[in-house]
């Protein structure tokens, strides 16, 4: 059973289409990304999960409950962006106040909030003002808030925004701990960096609609291009390999070959061999993920409607006649 699945979600504000038919699945233990420029639907799609916000058509589920309801709700932590929790509270007191609404027992509220402060590591920290937390101990401190009720998912809507390196490794340190302990993970955020570095999938928002979904590997590898370089002082047989039907680039000490669709790099490879060659280099060549999402962006602008097919490449999408573009 899939943790949070959409089939054809669809919301609209009055005329604006901010979601338009998006269908994505999150499996158990995952860290999924959501990324999408500003207005591409990101907080829409969390708010629908979360009950907040009523969708216009489609599915929804988390862990299999219809979303918005009482059960569904118990099972899910959130940490909203731009939180703000009052400052004159501390740590302690923030979370004795959550543990109420929770409805832990005083008993149950003693032995906890210490533990979970310890765990986002600002056990030391907790009887002092909130008003003199940094915000990556903000961000933290919001995090345990969260996973107070030990939910089975956590939404986090941008937790590195505006935190500093060390801060966003902590938090980055955090997500790995709760996925390592089972819990599927739901990051909204557009530092793409960040999300490279910790989400298992992505799924691509623009403009309302999915336009790509993939594990990161998947998505940032550059289709049949290969980094070779050969020990010291050996030339790479440029022209050989490029009678064999490849294309060879030079980068720097190093050389890029373009594979055509129909050959695999085995063939350089032997190549390579059979002259005595040494290989001391060899790699797919990957893409950042901002490239990705930066050319899916462009794509999209510049085709109109791309929407993912199964396999989560993009195609066009023929959109209905009279339905209105938005622009933001
Ligand atoms: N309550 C609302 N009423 C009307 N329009 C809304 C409302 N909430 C969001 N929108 C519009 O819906 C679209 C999607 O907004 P949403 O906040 O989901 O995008 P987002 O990807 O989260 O953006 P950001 O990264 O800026 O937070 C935008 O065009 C936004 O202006």
């Amino acid at each position: 059973m899939s943790v949070i699945e959409t089939v054809e979600l669809r919301k609209n504000y009055g005329p604006v289409e901010a979601l338009r038919g998006v269908s994505i699945r999150v499996e158990p233990g995952e860290i999924y990304g959501l990324l999408g420029q500003n207005g591409a639907g990101k907080t829409t799609l969390i708010k629908i999960m979360l009950g907040i916000v009523h969708k216009s058509e489609g599915d929804a589920s988390l862990l299999g409950l219809p979303v918005g309801t009482v059960e569904a709700r118990k099972r899910v932590g959130y940490l909203p962006e731009d939180h703000a929790f009052p400052g004159y509270h501390t740590a302690r007191t923030l979370m004795d106040f959550y543990g109420q609404i929770y409805g832990l027992s005083r008993g149950e509220r003693q032995k906890k909030i210490p533990e979970m402060l310890e765990v986002v590591g600002i056990r030391k920290r907790m009887d002092h003002r909130i008003r003199t937390y940094s915000k990556g101990m903000k961000q933290r401190l919001g995090i345990a808030q969260a996973m107070f009720h030990d939910p089975a998912v956590i939404f986090l809507d941008e937790p590195t925004d505006g935190v500093d390196p060390v801060g966003r490794r902590e938090i980055r340190d955090l997500m790995q701990r709760l996925k390592s302990e089972g819990k599927t993970v739901f990051l909204n955020s557009h530092l793409l960096g960040e999300v490279e570095l910790i989400c298992d999938r992505v799924a691509i928002l623009h403009q309302g609609e999915l336009v790509r979904q993939g594990t990161v590997a998947d998505l940032t590898r550059q289709q049949n291009r290969f980094v070779i370089g050969l020990a010291g002082g050996q030339a790479f047989p440029t022209e050989d390999v490029t009678r064999l039907g490849y294309t060879v680039e030079p980068a720097g000490d190093l050389v890029e070959v373009v594979l055509p669709d129909d050959k695999t790099v085995d063939p350089v490879l032997g190549l390579l061999q059979t002259r005595g060659l040494n290989l001391r280099h060899l790699v797919e060549k990957k893409q950042s993920l901002e490239d990705v999402f930066v050319s899916m962006v462009d794509a999209a602008d510049a085709d109109g409607d791309v929407r993912a097919d199964s396999g989560g490449r993009p195609v066009k999408a023929v959109r209905q006649v009279g339905a209105p573009r938005r622009r933001k």
